[in-house]
């Protein structure tokens, strides 16, 4: 992977995300934060909710499996939601048939917050996501202790080596991963690693160099993994999805599960919006 082939939003993510984790650790080092994980973890008082499950349970129910995002701003729309509530908006989604949630805590980017995911957990019983750049296994045992039970690899900002150390510490505490792609080149790399229950392929239809999305980029890349000998058991298309005829081209592709947050957000109420989009299907 070189440099230059990385978007520069997620560069300057990367960028930021190493100064927010070098300030972190002054305060909790990073072999005091992992004891705290692990004991935990043994403690077994923090099960997981199973965020790979409940979006099988949907696959095999022959029913769309939506991971609904809580989602404030984003770099490329600006503030999407103006009324934010994170403990509400989880519980009209959970009312509304979604699968799991997913919540950006990036604050600098998306004006998000650790204190999100643990609102929005407390608020339903949905397994979450927490949506951030993970650059350092410090952010997994952080993520643990939040109370995520699926965290995000986006496979353009990690290294194979950092990607393959993510993973296994996020395995090891019993946390599902989402591997993100955006090219068919990551998807190799992303396939790469161990196969495990809590693996969970996501496609972003999100071109980041020019932020628009191309639906294209999910039946293309699920041709790609059809073709392969050793198939993930679980992909998700995400970003771009605002509509029924949207979903049903996924659907029409075997694309069953769906990371959707803007078309939500946008609207007053985003349980609401969800449960039409479910019913028009
Ligand atoms: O949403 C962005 O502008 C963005 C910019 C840079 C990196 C990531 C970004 N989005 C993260 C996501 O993956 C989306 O929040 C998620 O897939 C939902 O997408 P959408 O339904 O289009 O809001």
């Amino acid at each position: 992977m070189t440099q230059d082939a990385i978007p520069s939003i997620l560069k300057k993510i990367v960028v930021t995300k190493h100064s927010e984790v070098a300030a972190a650790k002054a305060k909790k080092d990073f072999d005091s934060i992992k004891r705290e994980a692990e004991a935990l973890m043994q403690q077994g008082d923090a099960p997981r909710r199973g965020f790979a499950k409940a979006l099988l349970a949907k696959q095999e129910a022959g029913i769309p499996g939506i991971i609904a995002e809580v989602k404030k701003a984003s770099p490329s729309k600006g503030i999407i939601s103006k009324n934010f509530n994170p403990a509400l908006i989880a519980q009209q989604y959970e009312q509304a048939g979604a699968a799991c949630l997913s919540v950006l805590t990036d604050e600098q980017y998306f004006q998000g917050h650790n204190d999100y995911l643990q609102q929005a957990k407390a608020a339903c019983k949905l397994p979450v996501l927490r949506k951030d750049f993970m650059i350092d296994s410090y952010q997994i045992y952080q993520s643990y202790l939040l109370g995520a039970d699926c965290i995000l690899l986006i496979v353009a900002c990690l290294e194979d080596e950092k990607l393959h150390e993510l993973h296994k510490v996020a395995c090891d505490l019993g946390t599902d991963v989402l591997i993100e792609v955006h090219t068919q080149q990551e998807l190799e790399r992303a396939l790469q690693l161990p196969d495990s229950e809590h693996n969970i392929y996501g496609i972003n239809n999100r071109d980041l160099n020019t932020f628009t999305t191309d639906l294209q980029t999910s039946i293309r890349l699920k041709a790609y993994v059809d073709n392969q000998s050793t198939r993930p058991q679980l992909l998700v298309t995400e970003s771009g999805i605002h509509s029924s005829e949207d979903m049903q081209l996924m659907l029409s592709n075997q694309i069953s599960s769906f990371l959707i947050g803007e078309q939500f957000m946008k609207t007053d109420n985003p349980g609401e919006t969800l449960a039409s989009l479910l019913d028009s299907l």
